[in-house]
C-alpha cells in the first residue's frame, strides 16, 4: 500500500473527528457532571465503556464530574443482611443499620469500581463522598405523603453545598467521583441522599453547563408505563407541569433536572445508559438520544 493511498483510507476517521470540533469548541473547559444509576451499572462492558466516555471528555477538554448511585447494590447488600428495603416517596427509608450498609456499599464498593476504572486510562479519578470537605449538608428529611410529613429515618434533604473540594481536583485535572451520602448540620451522623438529588444540587452550584443522567430508560416518556414515546426535549416550564404526574425512580430525576436549569445549567438530559457510548453519543449528536431539558426562554415561565 502507497503512502497516498494509506491517508485515504484514514479519511473518513479524519472527517469525524472534525465534525466534532464545533461541539468540542463550545464546550472546551465546561463542566459536566455525570449521574451514573445503579440500574445502568450492572453491567461490565457497560461501565468500562462509561469510563472510556468520561476519560474521552475529559481528554477532549472538558471538566467532567462523576456522580453514582447504587440502588439495587444497596438493595442486594441490605437483603444479604436480612434487612428488607421499603421506599416512600421514590426514597430507601434507611434506619440506622440500613444507613452502614448504605454507606458501605457506595464509598467502599460502587465508588471504589468506577475510580478503578476510571484509573486504568491513568491517574485521573479520586473518589469522595459529601461527608468530605463538607462537600454536601443535609438535614433530616420528611416528605409529605398525602398530606403528611413522615419519618423515613436517616434521609437527608440538601442543605448546602461547597464545591472547594470538587474545585481543587478539576483544577489538578482530575475526575472526581462522588457518593451521595452528607455529612448532618445538625449531629455527628451522615445521612443518605437519592444520588439524582446530589448529581443536581453539585451541578447547579459547581455552575456546569450540563448534567447528564444516566439511566435504564430510553428517556421520559411521555405516557408511561402505557407508552415508550420518548419525550425529547421539554422548557422548564413544561417540566414543572408534567411533574405531579410522573412515578417512582423518574420523580428525583426530573425534579433535579428542572432545579438544575432553574440554576444555571444550560441543559440537562435524561437518558439511556443501557446504550455503549450513550454519553458521546448525546454529546455529538445535535438533537441528543434521550430527554432534554432546558430553562424557559424569557417570557416563557410560569
Ligand atoms: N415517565 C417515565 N418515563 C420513564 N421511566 C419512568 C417514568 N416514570 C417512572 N419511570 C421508571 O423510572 C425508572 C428509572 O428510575 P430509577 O429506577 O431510579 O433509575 P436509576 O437507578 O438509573 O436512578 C425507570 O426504569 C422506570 O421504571
Ligand atoms: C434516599 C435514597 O433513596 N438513596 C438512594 C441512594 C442511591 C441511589 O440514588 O441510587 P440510584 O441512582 O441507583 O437509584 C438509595 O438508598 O437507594
Amino acid at each position: 500500500m502507497t503512502n497516498v493511498t494509506r491517508k485515504h483510507t484514514a479519511l473518513p476517521k479524519a472527517q469525524t473527528l472534525i465534525e466534532a470540533l464545533p461541539w468540542l469548541t463550545r464546550h472546551h473547559g465546561k463542566t459536566v457532571v455525570i449521574k451514573f444509576g445503579g440500574n445502568a451499572m450492572i453491567d461490565d462492558e457497560l461501565k468500562a465503556a462509561f469510563a472510556q466516555d468520561v476519560v474521552f471528555l475529559r481528554h477532549a477538554g472538558l471538566k467532567p464530574v462523576v456522580v453514582h448511585g447504587g440502588g439495587p447494590q444497596i438493595s442486594a447488600a441490605l437483603d444479604r443482611h436480612g434487612i428488607v428495603s421499603e421506599f416512600k416517596a421514590g426514597l430507601r427509608v434507611t434506619t440506622e443499620d440500613a444507613m452502614d450498609v448504605v454507606r458501605m456499599v457506595l464509598a467502599g464498593q460502587v465508588q471504589r469500581e468506577l475510580v478503578g476504572l476510571l484509573n486504568q486510562h491513568g491517574p485521573l479519578a479520586v473518589g469522595l463522598t459529601g461527608e468530605d470537605a463538607h462537600t454536601i449538608t443535609a438535614t433530616k428529611h420528611r416528605p409529605e405523603i398525602d398530606g403528611e410529613r413522615v419519618d423515613i429515618g436517616r434521609v437527608g434533604e440538601i442543605t448546602d453545598i461547597d464545591t472547594g473540594a470538587i474545585e481543587a481536583l478539576l483544577a489538578d485535572g482530575r475526575i472526581p467521583v462522588v457518593s451521595s451520602i452528607a455529612r448532618s448540620q445538625d449531629d455527628g451522623h451522615v445521612y443518605n441522599v437519592n444520588a439524582d438529588t446530589a448529581a443536581a444540587a453539585l451541578a447547579a452550584a459547581l455552575g456546569a453547563e450540563t448534567l447528564m443522567v444516566l439511566t435504564d430508560v430510553e428517556g421520559l416518556y411521555e405516557d408511561w408505563p402505557d407508552s415508550d414515546e420518548v419525550i425529547s426535549r421539554l422548557t422548564a416550564s413544561q417540566l414543572e407541569k408534567l411533574l405531579p404526574e410522573l412515578a417512582s425512580g423518574m420523580v428525583p430525576k426530573m425534579q433535579g433536572c428542572l432545579h438544575a436549569v432553574r440554576h444555571g445549567v444550560t441543559t440537562a438530559r435524561v437518558i439511556d445508559g443501557r446504550v455503549q457510548h450513550s454519553i458521546l453519543l448525546e454529546i455529538f449528536t445535535d438533537e441528543g438520544i434521550g430527554t432534554m431539558v432546558v430553562p424557559d426562554a424569557e417570557g416563557d415561565a410560569v
